[in-house]
Protein backbone atom coordinates (compact mmCIF):
# COMPACT_ATOMS: atom_id res chain seq x y z
CA UNK A 1 0.00 0.00 0.00
CA UNK A 2 1.27 3.46 -0.97
CA UNK A 3 2.71 5.53 1.93
CA UNK A 4 2.09 9.20 0.78
CA UNK A 5 -1.08 11.08 1.27
CA UNK A 6 -1.94 13.16 -1.35
CA UNK A 7 -4.42 15.62 -0.41
CA UNK A 8 -8.04 15.17 -2.13
CA UNK A 9 -9.40 18.72 -3.13
CA UNK A 10 -12.96 18.07 -1.68
CA UNK A 11 -14.78 15.20 1.22
CA UNK A 12 -15.69 12.94 -1.58
CA UNK A 13 -17.76 9.60 -0.94
CA UNK A 14 -16.70 6.75 -3.58
CA UNK A 15 -18.37 3.59 -3.83
CA UNK A 16 -16.36 0.76 -4.71
CA UNK A 17 -18.65 -2.68 -6.34
CA UNK A 18 -17.77 -5.95 -8.42
CA UNK A 19 -17.86 -9.54 -7.75
CA UNK A 20 -15.44 -11.80 -5.29
CA UNK A 21 -12.09 -11.25 -6.36
CA UNK A 22 -11.63 -8.51 -8.45
CA UNK A 23 -9.89 -6.31 -6.37
CA UNK A 24 -12.11 -4.01 -3.99
CA UNK A 25 -10.84 -4.06 -0.92
CA UNK A 26 -6.87 -4.10 -1.63
CA UNK A 27 -8.30 -1.14 -4.15
CA UNK A 28 -10.35 0.61 -1.99
CA UNK A 29 -7.79 0.44 1.05
CA UNK A 30 -4.98 1.55 -1.12
CA UNK A 31 -6.89 4.62 -2.70
CA UNK A 32 -8.34 5.34 0.95
CA UNK A 33 -4.82 6.00 2.60
CA UNK A 34 -3.70 7.90 -0.22
CA UNK A 35 -5.68 10.12 -0.51
CA UNK A 36 -6.46 10.55 3.41
CA UNK A 37 -10.03 9.31 2.96
CA UNK A 38 -11.69 6.76 5.57
CA UNK A 39 -12.69 3.39 4.31
CA UNK A 40 -15.90 0.98 4.80
CA UNK A 41 -15.42 -3.02 4.12
CA UNK A 42 -19.10 -3.67 3.83
CA UNK A 43 -18.55 -7.38 3.01
CA UNK A 44 -16.57 -7.45 6.38
CA UNK A 45 -19.83 -6.52 7.85
CA UNK A 46 -21.81 -9.50 6.14
CA UNK A 47 -19.00 -11.90 7.38
CA UNK A 48 -19.43 -10.65 11.12
CA UNK A 49 -23.23 -10.78 11.70
CA UNK A 50 -22.70 -13.94 9.99
CA UNK A 51 -19.96 -15.17 11.93
CA UNK A 52 -22.09 -14.47 15.15
CA UNK A 53 -25.01 -16.38 14.08
CA UNK A 54 -22.93 -19.79 13.26
CA UNK A 55 -21.24 -19.14 16.35
CA UNK A 56 -24.31 -18.66 18.38
CA UNK A 57 -26.62 -21.82 17.53
CA UNK A 58 -28.19 -19.60 14.24
CA UNK A 59 -29.47 -22.13 11.80
CA UNK A 60 -28.24 -20.36 8.91
CA UNK A 61 -30.59 -22.44 6.56
CA UNK A 62 -33.28 -20.98 7.78
CA UNK A 63 -34.08 -17.30 6.64
CA UNK A 64 -37.33 -17.01 9.55
CA UNK A 65 -34.38 -17.98 12.37
CA UNK A 66 -31.35 -15.39 10.24
CA UNK A 67 -34.33 -12.69 10.08
CA UNK A 68 -35.53 -12.87 13.95
CA UNK A 69 -31.27 -12.74 14.97
CA UNK A 70 -31.09 -9.80 12.64
CA UNK A 71 -30.99 -7.41 14.96
CA UNK A 72 -29.19 -8.89 18.17
CA UNK A 73 -25.10 -8.45 17.65
CA UNK A 74 -23.31 -5.09 17.88
CA UNK A 75 -21.65 -5.14 14.44
CA UNK A 76 -18.13 -1.99 14.60
CA UNK A 77 -15.84 -1.63 11.84
CA UNK A 78 -13.68 0.59 11.92
CA UNK A 79 -12.53 3.19 9.32
CA UNK A 80 -9.05 3.40 9.00
CA UNK A 81 -7.57 2.27 6.18
CA UNK A 82 -4.43 0.95 7.25
CA UNK A 83 -6.43 -0.68 10.23
CA UNK A 84 -9.33 -2.19 9.14
CA UNK A 85 -11.73 -3.73 12.51
CA UNK A 86 -14.52 -5.57 12.42
CA UNK A 87 -15.90 -6.93 15.63
CA UNK A 88 -18.92 -8.60 16.91
CA UNK A 89 -20.67 -8.45 20.44
CA UNK A 90 -17.43 -7.07 21.24
CA UNK A 91 -15.23 -9.90 19.82
CA UNK A 92 -12.34 -9.28 17.33
CA UNK A 93 -14.08 -10.75 14.37
CA UNK A 94 -11.35 -10.08 11.58
CA UNK A 95 -9.90 -13.65 11.68
CA UNK A 96 -12.84 -15.84 11.87
CA UNK A 97 -14.65 -13.95 8.87
CA UNK A 98 -12.28 -14.86 6.23
CA UNK A 99 -12.80 -18.96 7.12
CA UNK A 100 -14.14 -20.99 4.77
CA UNK A 101 -17.58 -21.60 6.71
CA UNK A 102 -18.25 -18.28 7.04
CA UNK A 103 -17.57 -17.56 2.90
CA UNK A 104 -20.08 -20.75 2.26
CA UNK A 105 -22.81 -19.17 4.74
CA UNK A 106 -22.80 -15.22 4.30
CA UNK A 107 -24.08 -15.34 0.74
CA UNK A 108 -27.23 -17.39 2.63
CA UNK A 109 -27.40 -14.77 5.13
CA UNK A 110 -26.68 -11.23 3.44
CA UNK A 111 -29.47 -12.23 1.19
CA UNK A 112 -32.17 -12.07 3.64
CA UNK A 113 -33.84 -8.53 4.04
CA UNK A 114 -33.91 -8.00 7.64
CA UNK A 115 -30.05 -8.40 7.75
CA UNK A 116 -29.49 -6.31 4.67
CA UNK A 117 -31.87 -3.43 6.26
CA UNK A 118 -29.76 -3.67 9.72
CA UNK A 119 -26.49 -3.45 7.91
CA UNK A 120 -27.61 -1.11 5.27
CA UNK A 121 -28.23 1.28 7.77
CA UNK A 122 -24.83 0.98 9.42
CA UNK A 123 -23.20 1.82 6.60
CA UNK A 124 -25.21 4.83 6.01
CA UNK A 125 -24.48 5.84 8.96
CA UNK A 126 -20.74 5.71 8.90
CA UNK A 127 -20.63 7.12 5.41
CA UNK A 128 -22.66 9.85 6.65
CA UNK A 129 -20.36 10.74 9.60
CA UNK A 130 -17.31 10.20 7.42
CA UNK A 131 -16.64 14.29 7.37
CA UNK A 132 -12.96 13.66 5.14
CA UNK A 133 -15.04 11.69 2.79
CA UNK A 134 -15.13 8.10 2.12
CA UNK A 135 -14.22 4.49 0.21
CA UNK A 136 -17.16 2.28 0.63
CA UNK A 137 -16.95 -0.96 -1.06
CA UNK A 138 -18.79 -4.31 -1.45
CA UNK A 139 -21.62 -5.50 -3.97
CA UNK A 140 -24.74 -2.71 -3.74
CA UNK A 141 -23.21 0.49 -2.40
CA UNK A 142 -23.61 2.35 -5.60
CA UNK A 143 -27.11 1.12 -6.43
CA UNK A 144 -28.57 1.07 -2.82
CA UNK A 145 -26.56 2.06 0.01
CA UNK A 146 -25.43 5.38 -1.19
CA UNK A 147 -27.07 6.02 -4.77
CA UNK A 148 -25.92 9.82 -4.44
CA UNK A 149 -22.07 9.00 -4.29
CA UNK A 150 -19.94 11.36 -5.86
CA UNK A 151 -18.03 8.65 -7.83
CA UNK A 152 -18.98 4.90 -8.38
CA UNK A 153 -16.85 2.53 -9.73
CA UNK A 154 -17.53 -1.12 -10.95
CA UNK A 155 -14.64 -3.88 -10.53
CA UNK A 156 -14.38 -6.67 -12.63
CA UNK A 157 -12.40 -9.41 -13.87
CA UNK A 158 -11.99 -12.70 -15.66
CA UNK A 159 -13.31 -15.49 -12.97
CA UNK A 160 -10.39 -17.17 -14.03
CA UNK A 161 -8.13 -13.93 -12.53
CA UNK A 162 -9.96 -14.24 -9.52
CA UNK A 163 -9.46 -17.44 -8.77
CA UNK A 164 -5.62 -17.49 -9.32
CA UNK A 165 -5.66 -14.17 -7.12
CA UNK A 166 -8.21 -15.88 -4.30
CA UNK A 167 -6.02 -20.01 -4.58
CA UNK A 168 -2.94 -17.46 -3.05
CA UNK A 169 -4.43 -16.20 -0.18
CA UNK A 170 -7.29 -19.44 0.75
CA UNK A 171 -6.50 -21.54 3.47
CA UNK A 172 -8.77 -24.03 4.72
CA UNK A 173 -10.30 -24.61 8.13
CA UNK A 174 -6.72 -26.58 8.96
CA UNK A 175 -4.60 -23.72 8.28
CA UNK A 176 -3.50 -26.05 5.28
CA UNK A 177 -2.86 -23.14 1.72
CA UNK A 178 -5.88 -24.19 -0.91
CA UNK A 179 -4.29 -25.48 -4.22
CA UNK A 180 -7.40 -26.73 -6.20
CA UNK A 181 -8.02 -23.60 -8.49
CA UNK A 182 -11.15 -25.19 -10.39
CA UNK A 183 -12.75 -26.01 -6.90
CA UNK A 184 -11.65 -22.33 -5.83
CA UNK A 185 -13.19 -20.86 -9.36
CA UNK A 186 -16.42 -23.15 -8.61
CA UNK A 187 -16.71 -21.52 -5.45
CA UNK A 188 -16.45 -17.71 -6.29
CA UNK A 189 -18.68 -18.24 -9.31
CA UNK A 190 -21.35 -19.60 -7.18
CA UNK A 191 -21.13 -17.15 -4.58
CA UNK A 192 -21.39 -14.74 -7.44
CA UNK A 193 -24.75 -16.08 -9.15
CA UNK A 194 -26.42 -16.01 -5.25
CA UNK A 195 -25.20 -12.11 -4.63
CA UNK A 196 -26.59 -11.55 -8.51
CA UNK A 197 -29.68 -13.05 -8.04
CA UNK A 198 -31.09 -12.17 -3.94
CA UNK A 199 -34.06 -10.27 -4.98
CA UNK A 200 -33.25 -7.36 -2.62
CA UNK A 201 -29.94 -5.86 -3.55
CA UNK A 202 -28.61 -8.03 -5.35
CA UNK A 203 -24.90 -7.36 -6.78
CA UNK A 204 -25.53 -5.13 -9.70
CA UNK A 205 -23.44 -2.77 -11.72
CA UNK A 206 -25.14 1.06 -10.99
CA UNK A 207 -26.15 3.22 -14.45
CA UNK A 208 -23.57 5.73 -13.80
CA UNK A 209 -20.78 3.72 -12.67
CA UNK A 210 -17.17 3.55 -14.20
CA UNK A 211 -16.58 -0.04 -14.95
CA UNK A 212 -12.80 -1.20 -15.17
CA UNK A 213 -11.89 -4.53 -16.22
CA UNK A 214 -9.13 -5.62 -14.10
CA UNK A 215 -8.08 -8.55 -15.53
CA UNK A 216 -5.10 -7.62 -17.45
CA UNK A 217 -4.08 -4.76 -14.79
CA UNK A 218 -1.33 -5.03 -11.90
CA UNK A 219 -2.81 -3.59 -8.70
CA UNK A 220 -0.97 -1.26 -9.02
CA UNK A 221 -2.62 -0.29 -12.01
CA UNK A 222 -5.90 -0.37 -10.95
CA UNK A 223 -4.93 1.62 -7.63
CA UNK A 224 -3.88 4.32 -10.13
CA UNK A 225 -6.45 4.39 -12.19
CA UNK A 226 -9.47 4.39 -9.20
CA UNK A 227 -7.28 7.68 -7.82
CA UNK A 228 -6.72 9.68 -10.88
CA UNK A 229 -11.60 9.18 -11.18
CA UNK A 230 -11.24 10.16 -7.52
CA UNK A 231 -9.06 12.96 -8.01
CA UNK A 232 -11.60 14.11 -10.74
CA UNK A 233 -14.79 13.64 -9.01
CA UNK A 234 -13.55 15.75 -6.10
CA UNK A 235 -12.64 18.75 -8.52
CA UNK A 236 -15.90 18.26 -9.90
CA UNK A 237 -17.38 18.12 -6.46
CA UNK A 238 -15.18 21.18 -5.40
CA UNK A 239 -16.77 23.20 -8.49
CA UNK A 240 -20.45 22.60 -7.69
CA UNK A 241 -21.17 20.84 -10.65
CA UNK A 242 -23.61 17.91 -10.56
CA UNK A 243 -23.33 14.14 -8.65
CA UNK A 244 -24.16 12.65 -12.01
CA UNK A 245 -21.32 14.78 -13.61
CA UNK A 246 -19.11 13.79 -10.90
CA UNK A 247 -19.61 9.96 -11.74
CA UNK A 248 -18.54 10.05 -15.29
N1 LIG B 1 -5.19 -6.33 -10.38
C1 LIG B 1 -4.75 -7.33 -9.60
N2 LIG B 1 -3.78 -8.16 -10.03
C2 LIG B 1 -3.34 -9.19 -9.28
N3 LIG B 1 -3.82 -9.50 -8.06
C3 LIG B 1 -4.78 -8.72 -7.56
C4 LIG B 1 -5.31 -7.60 -8.29
N4 LIG B 1 -6.27 -7.03 -7.55
C5 LIG B 1 -6.34 -7.74 -6.41
N5 LIG B 1 -5.44 -8.75 -6.41
C6 LIG B 1 -5.27 -9.77 -5.37
O1 LIG B 1 -6.44 -10.60 -5.45
C7 LIG B 1 -6.85 -11.01 -4.16
C8 LIG B 1 -8.30 -10.58 -3.97
O2 LIG B 1 -8.35 -9.16 -3.91
P1 LIG B 1 -9.40 -8.40 -2.99
O3 LIG B 1 -9.57 -9.09 -1.67
O4 LIG B 1 -9.03 -6.98 -2.97
O5 LIG B 1 -10.73 -8.65 -3.86
P2 LIG B 1 -12.23 -8.33 -3.47
O6 LIG B 1 -12.90 -7.89 -4.71
O7 LIG B 1 -12.29 -7.41 -2.32
O8 LIG B 1 -12.76 -9.77 -3.06
P3 LIG B 1 -13.98 -10.16 -2.08
O9 LIG B 1 -15.18 -9.48 -2.59
O10 LIG B 1 -14.10 -11.64 -2.21
O11 LIG B 1 -13.60 -9.72 -0.70
C9 LIG B 1 -5.87 -10.37 -3.18
O12 LIG B 1 -4.89 -11.33 -2.87
C10 LIG B 1 -5.26 -9.21 -3.95
O13 LIG B 1 -3.94 -8.92 -3.55
N1 LIG C 1 -22.46 -4.61 0.05
C1 LIG C 1 -22.34 -5.96 0.20
C2 LIG C 1 -21.15 -6.54 0.55
C3 LIG C 1 -21.09 -7.90 0.71
N2 LIG C 1 -22.19 -8.64 0.54
C4 LIG C 1 -22.20 -10.08 0.78
C5 LIG C 1 -22.03 -10.88 -0.46
C6 LIG C 1 -20.65 -11.44 -0.38
O1 LIG C 1 -20.58 -12.75 -0.91
C7 LIG C 1 -20.37 -11.44 1.11
C8 LIG C 1 -18.93 -11.27 1.51
O2 LIG C 1 -18.36 -10.15 0.85
P1 LIG C 1 -16.77 -10.07 0.59
O3 LIG C 1 -16.11 -10.00 1.93
O4 LIG C 1 -16.38 -11.30 -0.14
O5 LIG C 1 -16.60 -8.80 -0.19
O6 LIG C 1 -21.14 -10.40 1.66
C9 LIG C 1 -23.37 -8.04 0.18
O7 LIG C 1 -24.39 -8.74 0.00
N3 LIG C 1 -23.42 -6.71 0.02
Amino acid sequence: MPTTVSATPAAVIVAIDGPSGTGKSSTSKAVAAQLGLSYLDTGAQYRAITWWMLSNGVDVSDQQAIAAAADKPSIVSGTDPRQPAISADGLDAAGPIRTQEVTAAVSAVSAVPEVRTRITELQRTIAASADGGIVVEGRDIGTTVLPGADLKVFLTASPEARAARRSGELKTTEGKPVTDLAATQQALTARDKADSSRKTSPLKKADDAVEVDTTELTLEQVIECVVTLVEKAAARKAEGEPVEEAAR
